[in-house]
Parts: structure tokens; C-alpha cells; sequence
């Protein structure tokens, strides 16, 4: 795939701060950048990181061309020569650090983690973020989706309502890592291998004299996989019986009726009376499908009332996230370099919680070795060592609150992606990063992943790290 290059796909203050930085001399330090999350979208107990593979592809591709230069030059008449010509030579230098896409994630803690000339690292906060947010923020709807599917199959169709093209299809991927099965975008299953499906529209059925007649033309035209849209008119007068029969007629050309769509009216109600009517035609083997801005909750309810579908296409709710239509990652310095070294800041906020966590760390799952299960993730400083023996784990902002662990696997979960601006990491097909993330959600108690009231899972700090953000917690309210 042809990968666009987004240099220019950035706010202007990072481009000022870069030239103020120039102006300064201090555009070569070094510097260590977090992005993280600080709360869970949709109220869910976790998140599923996405994004990463895009964020790879923007990174190779950083380069500022001599259109983008004269654009500069022409948006800001600051820029001087010498700056623009910095420009021109720039390519990524440093060091990310990233979680797997489709990893399990949670608020506070480092997803990527960028080391670089301040000149590059300011540079992509804003394409990063931008990637990061909204493709965590789909597989995670997807993801709670899928919780209340069982196996029945997922269509994403939400090309349509989404937020312009490329949230389609990166909102598609995102999807499909995430469990869903397939995808109605077309450019979507090109791009990224992912299946499509298609059935057809009310205009199908408008566009003929009859239903029966369009059901008919369509099941001639694509009779492997006839899916008849069966609420045009009446659903059950009309609908279901004319879909029978032209399942019935497939049946003597040996061929299959695969599905009925239901797309308004009341699902629950429809379903159970379609099922029993298909039923008794013998057409049990007939799925049926249904649409019309479904969500994980309407499922829930559907399930409830014993709705018999078994197909979901489900298209606004899952690619506006609706209920939660953004995710609030940020991006935080968290060390400068300062006499030829790094030294660890903070963003300091009268809510505790917001207080960024300063200096170059790693984050661990520390699976229990017993259950298999996850205790909660540990941030440690870059050079310690968290190994076999036990590990107390206590709240951040209620360090009276601790637990001891011992038998223990410390999974460390950010991966080189890039180091010293060379790309280190392969990335993985979509086929694997949806297994991964399966895995993954596997080492994650129930309790977190309830789509209600989740129990807030743990992210605790290394004591080091924590009493060196209290230090400079204190030093910065003395100073
Ligand atoms: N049994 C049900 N329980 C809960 N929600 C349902 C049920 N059946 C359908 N819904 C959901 O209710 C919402 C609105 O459905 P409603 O029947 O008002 O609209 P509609 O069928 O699209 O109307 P129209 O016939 O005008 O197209 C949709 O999100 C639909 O998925
Ligand atoms: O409801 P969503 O979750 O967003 O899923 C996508 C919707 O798009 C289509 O409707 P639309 O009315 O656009 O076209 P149609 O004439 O094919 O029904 C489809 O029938 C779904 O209802
Ligand atoms: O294939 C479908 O039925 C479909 C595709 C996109 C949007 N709505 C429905």
C-alpha cells in the first residue's frame, strides 16, 4: 500500500516551537515524550490499543518536500531561511517505544514513547495522538461489541455516517482487530485484507414492480450468497414469505437462501416470528441478519427479549463511537535534556490524578502465575529490574493501599519500534494482531472487562518512580 506523506499533517505551534527552538539553539536536545490515556472511553474498564501500524508508515514517511517548504514560508514570514533549510533535511532520528497493537491498555501508563531531537519528537505529537485516538477508540467500541455477541458474525457498515474516508477504513481495521468478521467497505478489504460482505439496499427492492421480483433478480444475479432485505414493505406479510420462496426455487438449482436482513421495526419481535416462519419451511440453515443503529447495548437487549439473529451489520455507533466520540490520549514531555543529560519533568495540575508521571519508563503486567490472570500493570523507571522477587503494588494516589505479589511473570509491553530512527520492528499481519489481541484479554479478569461498572484495574508505579514524582512534586510547590 501507498503511504501518503503527512509531514505537513501537524498543528502550527509545534512548527513554531520547532522554530523558536532553532531560533534558541536548542532545537538538537534530546527528549522523552509519553502518550497515554487518562480515562477509558464508553466507561469501559479498558482500552484497545490501534494505531500503531499507521503511526509506522507516517514515521518512514517524514519528510518535508519543497512544496511543503513554500507553504511554509508563505504561512509565516518569521521563518527564516536557515530554519526552512533545517526543515529540508529533516528525517526521523530517534527512538519509539510502542504497545502491540491490540494490546489491552489503561489509562496512565505509556503507550508510545518517543525519544528524539525535540526538533522531531514535537514535530509528530499531533499526527500520533490523532492516529492513536480515534483507532483505540473504535477496536475499543468493537471490542465491547463483540462482548455481547457471542459468536455470532459482525459487518462493519459504517462507511457511510463516518467522520470522512480515512476514518472508514482505519476505523474498519481497527474493527477487525477487535473480533469483527468483516467489513462492507471495499477499499478497506483491499487495503488491509480484511473481508467484505455486501447484501443490498431498500432501492434494490424499490427499483422493481414487486419484492418478489427483486428478490428474484437478485438471488439470479448472486445466488452463493442471496441476502434479501426483507423489510421493505411488511416484514412478515410480505417479506419473510417472499423470501421463502425464492429460497425454496434456489433450493431446486441446489443452491443456498443464506440470510434475511431485517433493518427497522422492532428486531426482537421480528426475529423470533421469522425464525419460526423459516423454520417451518425447513429452512433452518437461513441466518438472519439485522441492522438499523445497533449498538452493544440495543444487542444486549435484543439478546434479552430471545432475538433470533445471528449476523449483526452495524455501522454509526461503532465508527462515530458514539456515546464517546473521542478519546482523550495525550502527549507529555516527561524528560528533557538538560547539561548533556536527561532529566525527568512534570506537568503538575491541582487534580492529582492529571499530574504526568516524569522519566524514561516501561510498564509490566505482572501476571499471577496461578490464575494466569493479570494483577494490574507496574510502571517502572527504564533501568530497574522487576524480576521474581515480591513485588508490593500499591495505589499511586493511595499508597495505603498495597497488595504483595510473588509468583509472577513481569510482561514487559512496550515493544523498539524504531531505534535511532530505523525501523526495528516488523509489523505484524492483522490476522495476528487480532489473535494477540485475543490472547490478550484472555490475562484480564471479568471484573474489568464488564461493560458495566467495571472494576478499575491497577496501575500502579515502581516505589522509585513514585518517590521520585513526589520529589519533584514537592520541589516544584516549594519553588
Ligand atoms: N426490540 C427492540 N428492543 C430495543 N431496541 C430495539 C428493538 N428493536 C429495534 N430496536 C432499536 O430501536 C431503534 C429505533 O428503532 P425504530 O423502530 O424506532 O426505528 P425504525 O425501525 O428504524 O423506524 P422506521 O420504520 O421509521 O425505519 C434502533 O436503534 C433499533 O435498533
Ligand atoms: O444503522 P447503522 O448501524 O448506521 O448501519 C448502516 C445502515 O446503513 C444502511 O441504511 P441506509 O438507510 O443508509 O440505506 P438503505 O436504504 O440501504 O437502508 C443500512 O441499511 C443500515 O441501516
Ligand atoms: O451490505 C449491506 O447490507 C450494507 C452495507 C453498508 C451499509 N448498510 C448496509
Amino acid at each position: 500500500m501507498e503511504y501518503e506523506n503527512l509531514t505537513l499533517h501537524t498543528d502550527k505551534y509545534q512548527i513554531n516551537m520547532m522554530y523558536a527552538h532553532w531560533k534558541n539553539n536548542s532545537h538538537n536536545r534530546e527528549a522523552i515524550f509519553d502518550a497515554y490515556i487518562r480515562n477509558n472511553p464508553f466507561h469501559n474498564g479498558y482500552t484497545v490499543f490501534a494505531g500503531l501500524e499507521r503511526v509506522v508508515h507516517y514515521i518512514n514517511n517524514l519528510t518535508f518536500t519543497e512544496e511543503d517548504i513554500d507553504f511554509l514560508r508563505q504561512q509565516e514570514e518569521n521563518y527564516e531561511e536557515g530554519f526552512l533549510d533545517e526543515l529540508r533535511q529533516l528525517s526521523f532520528t530517534g527512538t519509539i517505544y510502542a504497545m502491540h497493537e491490540g494490546e489491552i491498555v489503561f489509562p496512565d501508563e505509556p503507550l508510545i514513547r518517543v525519544q528524539a531531537r525535540i526538533f522531531e519528537a514535537q514535530l509528530i505529537e499531533t499526527a500520533i495522538l490523532n492516529m492513536m485516538n480515534y483507532q483505540s477508540l473504535i477496536a475499543t467500541k468493537a471490542s465491547r461489541i463483540k462482548q455481547v455477541v457471542d459468536d455470532d458474525t459482525l459487518i462493519e457498515f459504517g462507511t457511510r455516517r463516518a467522520q470522512e474516508a480515512d476514518a472508514s477504513i482505519w476505523g474498519a481495521r481497527a474493527a477487525y482487530i477487535a473480533g469483527f468478521h468483516a467489513t462492507s467497505n471495499m477499499r478497506a478489504g483491499k487495503l488491509f485484507g480484511i473481508p467484505t460482505q455486501g447484501t443490498n439496499a431498500h432501492s434494490w427492492i424499490q427499483d422493481h414492480d414487486t419484492e418478489e421480483e427483486a428478490f428474484m433478480n437478485f438471488a439470479r444475479a448472486l445466488p452463493d450468497q442471496t441476502v434479501l432485505l426483507v423489510d421493505t414493505y411488511d416484514t412478515l406479510q410480505s417479506g419473510i414469505p417472499n423470501a421463502i420462496k425464492i429460497g425454496k426455487q434456489l433450493e431446486e438449482y441446489g443452491k443456498k437462501l443464506k440470510a434475511v436482513r431485517l433493518d427497522s421495526g422492532d428486531l426482537a419481535r421480528l426475529s423470533i416470528e421469522g425464525r419460526r416462519m423459516l423454520d417451518e419451511a425447513g429452512m433452518e440453515d437461513v441466518q438472519i441478519m439485522a441492522s438499523n443503529d445497533l449498538d452493544e447495548e440495543v444487542i444486549m437487549h435484543l439478546k434479552l427479549q430471545g432475538a433470533k439473529i445471528t449476523a449483526w451489520g452495524i455501522g454509526t455507533k461503532l465508527i462515530t463511537g458514539a456515546r464517546s466520540p473521542s478519546l482523550g490520549g495525550v502527549y507529555k514531555l516527561v524528560a528533557r535534556e538538560k547539561d548533556n543529560a536527561l532529566v525527568p519533568v512534570i506537568k503538575l495540575s491541582d487534580d492529582l490524578a492529571k499530574i504526568s508521571t516524569p522519566g524514561s519508563k516501561k510498564v509490566y503486567r505482572i501476571i499471577n502465575r496461578k490464575t494466569q490472570k493479570s494483577e494490574g500493570d507496574y510502571v517502572a523507571l527504564d533501568h530497574e529490574v522487576v524480576n521474581d522477587k515480591p513485588l508490593k503494588m500499591f495505589d499511586p494516589i493511595f499508597p495505603q493501599k498495597f497488595k504483595y505479589v510473588d509468583d509472577y511473570d513481569a510482561v514487559d509491553l512496550l515493544q523498539p519500534i524504531f531505534v535511532d530512527g530505523k525501523q526495528v520492528y516488523q509489523l505484524p499481519s492483522l490476522e495476528d494482531i487480532h489473535s494477540y489481541h485475543e490472547q490478550q484479554l484472555a490475562f484480564i479478569w471479568e471484573e474489568t472487562l464488564r461493560l458495566l461498572n467495571p472494576q478499575t484495574y491497577y496501575v500502579d508505579l515502581s516505589y522509585e518512580l513514585w518517590k521520585m514524582k513526589q520529589d519533584i512534586i514537592e520541589k516544584n510547590s516549594l519553588e
